[in-house]
Formats: C-alpha cells, sequence, structure tokens
C-alpha cells in the first residue's frame, strides 16, 4: 500500500490483523459480482448517486469563468461520504462484524456510517471531538436519531484527530467483532486506496458528464482537501488526463502564514500520522501541531497519502483558501444559485473563483460540491451576523 514512498501501515501490532483480514476481503469483494452488484445497487437505488453535474450560470458570470458542479450534496445524507460508506458498511457484514465504529469531524461520515449500519442492522458508535459536537450538533442530532452512539472526545484538540485516536483506541479492544469505518483517504493500507476506489465515482461519473456535456474534458478539476476523500475521488477520474488541471484546496484558516490553518500540504512536512506517511502539520520534534479551520471536515493536521504522492509529482497542485475567503464564497453560492454548501466544499469554491481570474472566460472548471451545508447553517448564521 505504497505512492511513491508515502502510505504504509505505521500501526500497534494488535490491529495488523483486521488490516490484513480488510485487505484481503477488499480484494476478495472486488472480484466477486454479486458484491459488486450489490453495491452497485445500494449506490444507486438508495444513495441517489450518480450525482448530477449541474452548470452554475449565476456564479460562472461572477466568477469570469465556466464553472460546473459535481453534486455530491444531493447524495443521500447529503455528502460524498455515503459512497465510500455502503463499500465498507457491505465489507464488514461480508466478514461477519456486527459492529462499526467511525471518526467524524463534520458529521457527514458519521451520518453516513449511521445511516449505512441503519439499512444493514449494525451497531454504529461514532467518536467525535467535543469542539465538533458543538459546532455540528445538528448532525450529532441526526446519528442519534438514525440509531448511532456518538461518543463526544475531550483529549487533544477535541477535533477529528482526537476522534481518530480514540477510534483506534476502541478498535485495538474490539477487532473481533468491529469493523473500522475509516471516513477519509487517509490511515494506514488498506484505507487510503480502498476508500479512493469507493469515491472515485465522482471523478468516473463527472469525466463522461463532461464530455456529454462540453464534447471536451474541464479545464481544470477542483476540491477541497482534509483527509481527502472527495478530492482523490475527482481527481482519479482524470490523473491520466494531462490537461486536466488537479487542485485541491487546503483549509487555511486564518492565513498559513499566521500558524492558525490547516493547510497540511502547503504548510506541513512528511512524517507519520494515523498509520500513514504522509504529509501533516508538525513541530521540530515531530509533534503533531493543533490545526485551525472554521470547517470542522477540513481541521485535521494529516491528509492521505497518495495526495503527498500528487503533490510531489507535481501531478497534482495544492492551495490554502482562508475562513474569509471560503465564507465569501459560501455566500456567493447561496445568492447566485440557491444553493447552501457545506463550508468544506466552500473551500473548492472559493479555489474556483481564484482560478477562473486565473485562467479566464475562457476556462471551464468543475467542482466538486462535497456536500450541502444544512449542518453549518447555525455557524454560517453566526458569522454573517444573521441571527
Ligand atoms: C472523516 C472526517 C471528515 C468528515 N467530513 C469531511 C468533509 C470533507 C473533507 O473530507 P475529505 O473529502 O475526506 O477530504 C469535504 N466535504 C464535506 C461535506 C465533508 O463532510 C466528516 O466526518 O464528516
Amino acid at each position: 500500500g505504497h505512492f511513491g514512498r508515502f502510505g504504509g501501515r505505521f500501526m500497534p501490532e494488535a490491529l495488523i490483523a483486521p488490516l490484513d483480514e480488510i485487505t484481503r476481503a477488499w480484494q476478495e469483494a472486488q472480484a466477486d459480482p454479486t458484491f459488486t452488484a450489490e453495491l452497485d445497487r445500494m449506490l444507486r437505488e438508495y444513495a441517489n448517486v450518480p450525482s448530477p453535474l449541474y452548470e452554475a450560470h449565476r456564479f460562472s458570470e461572477a466568477a469570469g469563468a465556466r464553472v460546473l458542479l459535481k453534486r455530491e450534496d444531493l447524495n443521500h445524507t447529503g455528502a460524498h461520504k455515503i459512497r465510500n460508506v455502503i463499500g465498507q458498511a457491505l465489507l464488514a457484514k461480508r466478514i461477519g462484524k456486527p459492529r462499526c465504529i467511525a471518526e467524524t469531524g463534520a458529521g457527514q461520515h458519521g451520518v453516513a456510517s449511521a445511516t449505512a449500519c441503519a439499512y444493514l442492522d449494525l451497531e454504529c458508535t461514532v467518536y467525535m471531538g467535543e469542539v465538533d459536537t458543538e459546532r455540528q450538533a445538528l448532525n450529532v442530532a441526526r446519528m442519534r436519531m438514525l440509531g448511532a452512539e456518538v461518543v463526544p472526545v475531550t483529549t487533544g484538540s477535541r477535533t477529528l484527530k482526537d476522534a481518530i485516536n480514540e477510534a483506534l483506541r476502541d478498535w485495538v479492544a474490539s477487532v473481533d467483532t468491529t469493523h473500522y469505518l475509516f471516513g477519509t483517504a487517509a490511515g494506514p493500507h488498506p484505507f487510503p486506496a480502498m476508500v479512493r476506489e469507493l469515491t472515485r465515482g465522482i471523478g468516473d461519473e463527472a469525466r463522461a458528464q463532461c464530455l456529454e456535456l462540453l464534447g471536451r474534458l474541464p479545464d481544470a478539476a477542483v476540491a477541497c482537501v482534509g483527509g481527502g476523500s472527495n478530492a482523490i475521488g475527482l481527481f482519479t477520474g482524470f490523473v491520466a488526463d494531462p490537461d486536466v488541471r488537479l487542485v485541491g484546496i487546503e483549509a487555511g484558516g486564518d492565513g498559513v502564514e499566521t500558524g492558525r490553518h490547516a493547510a497540511t500540504i502547503t504548510g506541513g512536512s512528511v512524517g507519520v500520522l494515523h498509520g500513514a506517511r504522509s504529509y501533516l502539520l508538525q513541530d521540530e520534534d515531530g509533534q503533531t501541531l493543533e490545526s485551525h479551520s472554521i470547517s470542522a471536515g477540513l481541521d485535521y493536521p494529516g491528509v492521505g497519502p497518495e495526495h503527498a504522492y500528487l503533490a510531489q509529482t507535481g501531478r497534482a497542485e495544492y492551495r490554502p483558501a482562508t475562513d474569509a475567503q471560503a465564507m465569501a464564497a459560501f455566500e456567493l453560492l447561496c445568492k447566485t444559485e440557491g444553493i447552501i454548501p457545506a463550508i468544506e466544499s466552500a473551500h473548492a469554491l472559493a479555489g474556483a473563483l481564484t482560478l477562473a481570474q486565473e485562467l479566464g472566460p475562457d476556462a471551464t472548471i468543475l467542482v466538486n460540491l462535497s456536500g450541502r451545508g444544512d449542518k453549518d447553517v447555525h455557524t454560517a448564521a453566526q458569522y454573517f451576523g444573521l441571527i
């Protein structure tokens, strides 16, 4: 499970056996037409996949280039996370694990996990930083409504990285009954590659939809990058098309220069976190630094190893968008298209606005609208002073 020098599985001995079991089961499942048929059926009939490709005419006018939105916000549960979760929940059933655990930051992965577990009659425990349980309170309520146990994590920065740590602690003690339904394209092998394969429908669909709509490929594909799943899911469909620029937008928080950000590739360095060698925000002693972002789903000091590889090879480029830039893009989409985006997705929109100015009016920019903003209405209303 390597992407150049990145990836691997730097995990405690107790977790090597379950990771081997998942690796083997995933390889067998991919070759089993019964599994793939059920996965495709659930995605289509239950999750509302494929998601539409939508040309945002008024947002494009404001941007100064043609902007197409891949509407992952219209999937069941409101984000791209459902794609990965359905695949992994079916795998958990296949290997006879009656319980799933998950980490969550924005709560979308948590809601998707609770949803799939309700559908498949699996137990579900979701670990969520206490800070995130407050700023994504709506999703905490949804997870509990769907029958999941939500465990607030009060260690460390009380955000996503701490939720992952707690989920790993649970898993060490529960490997016999429990599948760790990992929520992004990071972590130890096989998670980065498996989550990429389960999420790559975004890019594969968008590529075909662009050819149908435009008769050619877009000039750039843009996505926000937290752990990296929606971005790698979009990029993979285009990675073999050298004329399509792949642009990952990280959380610039208060500005990378302030140190209060989550721009792991732009502002971090190579190291090991949560089982994989990749980029991370660390001090000179290798201690993980706390990240900062208005967006819970991007507020993570690590990033998936495949993005580290794409950055190193230069195939993809990674840029920060600050909280302010993201919230300005959030407001622009609301008022030009009547679509309330997730704050995570608003970072991709901010990146598209900058790119539109660079590429000019003849450019076509594909943006992954990774999720809807229902969960963020309170944060945004306070930010804009609407309540
Ligand atoms: C797995 C932890 C990340 C979560 N969400 C991240 C997220 C992200 C960033 O995560 P990645 O796609 O994995 O980089 C983008 N868009 C939406 C709508 C998100 O909810 C979550 O728990 O919901």
